[in-house]
């Protein structure tokens, strides 16, 4: 049986309401105003010190700042990564359906590699997760494909899908020669229409039938 390899922000897991508090809190310490969950999830797609570049620019303060606040974001979302972090309904059964019918599995997220870890052991995803690659497991990052070229030669099985909910993923995918699967209920920008898709679905109890009609 061939391999899927999921995102993890906004496709398995609704994580930005964690990444909305740490990130609230490292502005606060810098003195500014709360962002809101949808400025936050505006933000999330290109890991953790894209997303404290762009809230850290959009309060308007100086680049000079960033290091300290990559660092300070590190620390309070990893004291709070699965304070309100749940995979989204259906998954863990879709997961379970899914390693019973054969297919091997496997996590590639922009989230650093630590924090990955962590929130999949918390949530009882790890288990299922034959090979996980982070946001800092290599030199480059989603939409760069090696990360998820890097993904499937762990699993050591043929490239079924990448399941992701956003831009970024469609581009990986594609750059990567690999089908792709968009969630619509993650935290994209851009239409279902105008994201190159070769499914899409909104409910994981879907997923296992929709996977096994891909040649
Ligand atoms: O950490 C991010 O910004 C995005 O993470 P994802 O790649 O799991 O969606
Ligand atoms: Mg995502």
């Amino acid at each position: 049986m061939p391999a899927i390899v999921f995102d993890l922000d906004g496709t398995l897991i609704d994580s930005a309401p964690d990444i909305h508090a740490a990130v609230n809190r490292v502005l606060q310490d810098e003195g500014c105003a709360p962002l809101t969950l949808a400025e936050t999830i505006g933000f999330i797609g290109h890991g953790l010190p894209t997303l404290v570049d762009r809230a850290r620019a959009y309060r308007g303060l100086a680049a000079a700042r960033q290091d300290d606040m990559v660092e300070a974001m590190t620390r309070h979302y990893g004291a709070a990564s699965t304070a309100l972090t749940r995979p989204y309904p259906g998954v863990l059964a879709a997961l379970s359906s899914l390693r019973s019918a054969g297919y091997v599995i496997g996590v590639c997220t922009n989230k650093p590699i630590v924090a990955t870890q962590r929130i999949l052991a918390d949530l009882g995803l790890a288990d299922h997760m034959a090979a996980v690659v982070g946001g800092d497991s290599l030199e480059v990052k989603k939409p760069d494909p090696a990360p998820l070229r890097l993904a499937f030669d762990r699993l050591g099985r043929r490239a079924l899908v990448y399941v992701g909910d956003s831009e970024v993923d469609a581009e990986t995918a594609r750059a990567a020669g690999v089908p792709f699967a968009l969630f619509t209920r993650g935290y994209r920008k851009t239409p279902v229409t105008a994201l190159p898709h070769r499914l899409a679905f909104e409910d994981f109890a879907r997923l296992p039938a929709l996977v096994s009609s891909l040649p």
